[in-house]
């Protein structure tokens, strides 16, 4: 990438339009961006508008799929890879180049934030994080200190350096809702049953909503950093919420994510939240705050969209094993998530979970092809 490049898509924002702070007080303000970005089919769809197409993006396009990315992150360990404005960079537009998606992803991970309030933790090569010493007590929760801008000028600076690259194509920026967040602390690692974390949820709620309570500043204060830097839309990432029972999601969970997304309120910007195996949440997810609901494979567009309501799109739901199997399973597989949207106020097409290691990543550009020919709207003409 060279500083002459032209954007990947209309014209990039200059310094002025991503927005000002004038101080720490002061509520930034932020213009809008060229028109050609509010326009994009990403951001249309997220505000339930018509759109020329169906926008599609992937979760995890930017990682390990990829030849490229491999080659940029060969002897740079993942949370270092993070720090690093020019790796982010280069490794958010990746996908974007290659396979023309609508929006691009942040390259980061939902554990940064921990890492920059001095949380020791590791990301272990096919394992995931990893924590040093795992949160379980009051005392524990008091480790979380409160998340602020410049814990993390990287991020500021990666994303200030996207937006301009990117132009037209809007920058999803992320993070990890409070529960999923938890989830990793209290196991210390990734875990099938979250039965330590449920174990605090139940038996001790007062230390869980503490925890919850300072995991939701921290996410919140991740996404507004990304917002005001210049990224176009958010999505909290409550991956692992699927283990909760709806009743226990409303007393325990939602009422921290809700925060989470109530905080972004005032930027204006489109919020997703997303998670696995939440069929029997997504009303509860959606009424956290939610402008788009992602959706898992396991249900229906329609049956999701229904549940959710007509006052909010949805995101998703093609089952990423699809795209390892032949081309005309995978061609059948996208009309059918595509016909299946077309019932929801608004519809993003995506995988219902992260992009598999594994996968061909021709097969992901074939996608973008597919859904942009199938879904392309004629354009309408007076006679
Ligand atoms: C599961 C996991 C985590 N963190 C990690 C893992 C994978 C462990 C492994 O298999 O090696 C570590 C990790 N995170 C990321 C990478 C880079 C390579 C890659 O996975 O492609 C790696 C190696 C990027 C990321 N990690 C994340 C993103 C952002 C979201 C996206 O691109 O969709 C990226 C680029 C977000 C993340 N990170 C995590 C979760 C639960 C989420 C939310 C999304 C999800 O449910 O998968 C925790």
């Amino acid at each position: 990438m060279t500083d002459t490049a032209p954007p990947l898509g209309g014209s990039p924002r200059s310094a002025a339009e991503i927005g000002s702070q004038t101080s720490a007080q002061q509520v930034t303000v932020r213009a809008p961006g060229p028109a050609e970005l509010a326009d994009s089919p990403f951001l249309r769809a997220c505000r339930r508008e018509p759109v020329p197409h169906t926008p599609v993006w992937f979760m995890r396009q930017a990682g390990r799929s990829l030849p490229e990315y491999r080659k940029v992150r060969e002897g740079i360990a993942m949370l270092d890879s993070c720090r690093r404005p020019d790796l982010v960079t280069e490794i958010t537009l990746q996908p974007v180049r290659r396979h023309h998606v609508d929006a691009a992803i942040f390259y980061s991970d939902i554990v940064v934030p921990l890492v920059a309030i001095g949380i020791g933790l590791d990301i272990v090569s096919g394992v995931g994080p990893v924590i040093d010493e795992p949160i379980r007590t009051a005392a524990d929760v008091e480790r979380l200190r409160p998340l602020g801008p410049d814990d993390v000028p990287y991020v500021t600076e990666a994303v200030r350096s996207l937006v301009g690259e990117l132009g037209a194509v809007p920058l999803i920026g992320f993070a990890g809702a409070p529960f999923t967040l938890a989830s990793y602390l209290v196991e210390g690692g990734p875990s099938r049953t979250h039965a330590r974390t449920k174990a605090l949820m139940y038996g001790r709620p007062d230390v869980w909503h503490a925890l919850c309570g300072r995991l939701a500043q921290i996410a919140s204060a991740f996404l507004r950093v990304q917002v005001d830097a210049g990224a176009s839309a958010v999505q909290l990432f409550d991956s692992w919420a699927g283990a909760l029972s709806e009743a226990d999601y409303r007393e325990y969970v939602q009422p921290h994510s809700a925060r989470v997304l109530a905080d972004l309120a005032e930027t204006g910007v489109p919020k997703i939240h997303f998670g696995v195996g939440t069929a029997e949440l997504l009303p509860a997810m959606g009424e956290a705050g939610a402008d788009v609901v992602g959706v898992d494979w396991r249900t229906p567009l329609s049956v999701a969209s229904g549940r959710i309501g007509p006052d909010k799109a949805v995101q998703g739901n093609l089952d990423p094993a699809v795209l390892l199997a032949d081309p005309h399973v995978v061609e059948q597989h996208v009309t059918r998530v595509l016909a299946d949207g077309a019932a929801a106020p608004g519809h993003i097409f995506n995988l219902g979970h992260g992009v598999l290691p594994e996968t061909d990543p021709d097969v992901l550009t074939r996608v973008v092809e597919l859904v942009h020919e199938r879904s392309a709207q004629p354009v309408t003409r007076p006679n």
